[in-house]
């Protein structure tokens, strides 16, 4: 059945949920629009701030319904208080309380960026791919729901298995025990879940995720700031954050933007990687330092936060991540898995 068929049957049986106060939820102005792919089923109902508990049974019965319609397809039925009646998180207010710990997940790092496409995927993968070459059990959880790139970088196929009880099976990846949004889609279909949506998949996908005892589950979040990251450092104790910049980038207004951002929500700032940082001529094996050096330490300094180290432009990294191999992985003696190993080091020093 093509997914648009789904998505109105759904809606259908929703008439048959009640609201309070009377009618029913397919035709409730607050229900969102049905997301359907081939391995779930999301949607959010926005109530006024105070009704949540209220909607706790209509939830429930759609979760239900939809369950019923969906087959083997993960459910996630989210209700939120709607926007504009929710207090806002306004510059410099104070953290909400009520951040919990994942369950057998000692420390969580995430892995940010002030804007896309500085190698913030790439780094995080790799780097948890190190993390776990000294020794630790890793997890790595794939948090950019709008541009999920883990199924790429890992070589992950198919779509994670789910427990009867509805748990996800967590894929096993070099070693690692890595989950995607991405792995639930379809090849070149984009996600398209508004806010509310987002940040509740991304609460299942890590509360919901069969992660058994990890040392250290590493976030990809997506790049800047948004509701994801909101949401995930009101909810969820997360020990630090990494951020990943390149060379141009060092100006770092918009690292700057990410790292108030952290210091106003009590989020940790464990360091700044330097991604493309020299050239590494794929001949000879010279090191070209093309933008320079010291920069990127300068720009920690200023930001008073710490270095924790360069990682070469090596065209074998993209060869090798867009074949599905990571880069420390597939040379692991190389001059680009010493640079990952030498960050990991730093970083494990940096969290005991
Ligand atoms: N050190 C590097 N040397 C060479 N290529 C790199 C390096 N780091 C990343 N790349 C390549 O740069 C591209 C962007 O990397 P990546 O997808 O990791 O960025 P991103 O910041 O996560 O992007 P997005 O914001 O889209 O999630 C990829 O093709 C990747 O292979």
């Amino acid at each position: 059945m093509a997914d648009t068929d789904l998505a109105a049957q759904i809606r259908t049986a929703l008439a048959r949920v009640e609201i309070p106060g009377g009618g029913d939820l397919a035709t409730y102005a607050g229900l969102s629009e049905i997301i359907v792919t081939p391995g779930a089923i999301a949607f959010a109902i926005a109530v006024a701030t105070g009704m949540e508990a209220a909607f706790g049974p209509a939830r429930d019965e759609a979760q239900k319904a939809a369950q019923a319609l969906g087959g083997a397809r993960k459910v996630m039925v989210s209700i939120t208080a709607e926007k504009g009646n929710s207090p806002k998180f306004s510059h410099g207010a104070p953290v909400p309380a009520g951040k919990t710990p994942v369950k057998g997940v000692r420390r969580i790092v995430a892995v940010g960026s002030g804007k896309g496409g500085v190698g913030k995927s790439t780094t995080a993968v790799n780097l948890a791919l190190s993390l776990a070459a000294e020794g630790l059990k890793v997890g790595l959880l794939d948090a950019d729901l709008y541009g999920p790139s883990l199924p790429k970088l890992l070589g992950l196929e198919g779509k994670p298995a789910i427990r009867d009880d509805g748990i996800f099976t967590p894929h096993a990846a070099f070693g690692l025990k890595a989950i995607s949004i991405g792995s639930m889609l379809v090849p070149g279909q984009a996600v398209v879940w508004r806010g509310p949506m987002a940040t509740s998949g991304l609460r299942q996908l890590l509360r919901e995720t069969a992660w058994g005892e990890l040392d250290v589950l590493v976030i990809d979040l997506p790049p800047g700031t948004g509701d994801i990251h909101i949401a995930l450092f009101q909810q969820t104790v997360v020990d630090g954050v990494v951020i990943v910049s390149t060379p141009q980038d060092l100006a770092l207004i918009d690292a700057q933007k990410a790292i108030d951002m952290l210091r106003r929500m009590s989020v940790p700032v464990l360091g700044l990687i330097e991604n493309m940082s020299y050239f590494i001529a794929p001949d000879t094996g010279n090191r070209y330092d093309i933008f320079g050096t010291g920069g990127a330490e300068q720009a920690a300094a200023d930001l008073a936060i710490p270095f924790l180290g360069p990682v070469p432009l090596v065209m074998s990294i993209r060869e090798n991540s867009d074949a599905g191999t990571p880069p420390v992985i597939a040379a692991p003696t190389g001059p680009e898995a010493a640079a990952y190993r030498a960050i990991a080091q730093r970083l494990i020093a940096t969290l005991t």
